[in-house]
């Protein structure tokens, strides 16, 4: 049966028709879910996508994490539902506590936009098993409170237990504590990062295909849970 993964829209989402088509790409069914919605819609897995959620007023993130469908997720993903925070989602996922955390002004306080080579540090979760670990990747980067941080416990945690999932390669472009792009929860079922892998899913719109390997990998779970 095709799996059906959930795509969300709030006012100011910007990559959620990317991220469907990411999700299409990759084999599944995108599900739109919209940010007053009440249920999931029974999906397998949900994309918060990037953007501007509320204009990005107060914090990144901070408005988002109210809204009526994140309620739902933060459920769902206390019982496993695999959930891909991209950007701003990242920024939400953080918001709402599902993934520890802020993400705040870049260092140099200029919003960034270019491509990024990213490693893979972590294949062991939802949405990298596809990836060797070691693997370098080539995804887009845009964000102005990309800088990852958290307290030295909760960054040795996040080492110790696995759950640096991406980490910026060469250059540190924001500023993010020990070059941290993104992470997972600890169950590896919830993940965020700041590049942009659904940007990165065919060759032809480039700079690579080598994002799709996180929506391949969501499948694979799927299957196997
Ligand atoms: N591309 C994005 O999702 C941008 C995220 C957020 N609005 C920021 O600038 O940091």
């Amino acid at each position: 049966m095709t799996a059906r993964i959930g795509v969300i829209t709030f006012p100011g989402t910007l990559d959620d028709v990317d991220a469907a088509r990411a999700v299409n790409l990759a084999g599944a069914e995108a599900v739109s879910l919209w940010h007053g919605d009440a249920d999931l819609k029974g999906v397998d897995a949900v994309v918060v996508p990037g953007g501007f959620s509320y204009g990005d007023y107060l914090r990144a993130g901070a408005i988002a994490r109210f809204a009526p469908v994140m309620g739902e997720v933060v459920e769902a993903a206390k019982g496993g539902l695999p959930v891909l925070g991209i950007c701003n989602g990242f920024q939400v996922l953080c918001e709402a506590g599902l993934l520890p955390g802020a993400l705040t002004r870049n260092q140099g306080l200029h919003f960034i936009c270019r491509d990024q080579w990213l490693k893979v540090e972590a294949n062991s979760t939802a949405w990298s098993s596809r990836y060797e670990a070691g693997a370098e990747i080539l995804v887009p980067l845009k964000s102005g409170e990309g800088r990852f941080q958290a307290s030295e416990q909760v960054l040795d945690e996040l080492e110790g237990e696995g759950r640096v999932v991406f980490r910026y390669a060469g250059d540190n472009p924001n500023g993010s504590q020990r070059g941290i792009a993104g992470i997972a929860s600890a169950n590896g079922r919830v993940v965020g990062l700041m590049p942009h892998p659904e940007h990165a899913t065919e060759a032809l719109t480039g700079p690579s295909d080598d994002g799709l390997g996180l929506f391949l990998s969501v499948l694979d779970s799927l299957v196997s849970a």
